[in-house]
């Protein structure tokens, strides 16, 4: 199946910006779409990024410079195929949960996958007058935009789905249960966990 993955190539990841400088945003942005083409790749289907500025990576890109959800609807309307849509900040991302998403669209106009704090992180689109409505409470939004065309609605429930790297608490599960290129990107930049009291948190080595 043809996956999107949409990319802030220019500035991505601005909500790690208290614990990454910008250099370093950039290229853990990178390291975890890579990881998330991979997993698409492993699982037997046709990633591809829409991207909002040139990205070397080993997959086709188209640069897009509308915003997220106009560039991803341009592409919905324009095929009848089903589409997938997978957000390219998915750093523990596995071939194997690539594969629940698009199993559960063989019963349903709609697949979806939750991000964590009301987003969503992936889609298989199979109904044509479906359209994503992104950021907000995308995820509640995007199952009132199914009932509106009566679409009928999957949801995914993955840990590895919905967990989104937007945060510096996200980069706790990263160090966890990543095993890509982010993960490995993390460590060789310093990060460790932090087992204080209560929740874990993160340190960087000097
Ligand atoms: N093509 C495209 N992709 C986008 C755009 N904005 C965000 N994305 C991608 O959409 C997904 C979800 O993005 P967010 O987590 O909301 O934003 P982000 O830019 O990654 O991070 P923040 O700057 O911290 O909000 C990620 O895969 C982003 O790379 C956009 O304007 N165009
Ligand atoms: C694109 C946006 O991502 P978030 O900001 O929730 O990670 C969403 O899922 O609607």
């Amino acid at each position: 199946m043809r996956i999107l993955v949409p990319f802030e190539a220019t500035r991505p990841k601005t909500r790690l910006d208290g614990v990454l400088d910008t250099d370093e945003r950039v290229a853990f942005a990178q390291a975890m779409l890579r990881d998330v083409l991979r997993a698409c790749r492993d699982a037997g289907h046709d990633p591809e990024v829409v991207a909002t500025a040139e990205v070397d990576v080993s997959a086709p890109v188209a640069v897009d410079d509308r915003p997220l959800s106009e560039a991803v609807n341009a592409r919905l309307a324009a095929t009848d195929d089903p589409l997938g849509i997978v957000v390219a900040d998915l750093a523990l991302l596995t071939p194997a949960a690539v594969d629940r998403l698009v199993a559960a669209a063989a019963d349903a106009d709609l697949a979806i996958a939750p991000g964590r704090g009301g987003g969503t992180n992936g889609l298989v689109v199979t109904h044509p007058d479906f359209r994503v409505d992104f950021h907000g409470v995308s995820f509640r939004d995007h199952l009132d935009a199914a009932e509106a065309v009566g679409a009928d609605v999957t949801v995914v429930d993955s840990m590895r789905l919905s967990t989104d790297v937007d945060e510096p608490a996200d980069l706790v599960e990263v160090l966890l249960h990543g095993e890509g290129e982010a993960a490995a990107w993390l460590r060789a930049a310093g990060f460790e966990l932090d087992p204080v009291d209560g929740r874990v948190g993160i340190n960087r080595r000097e």
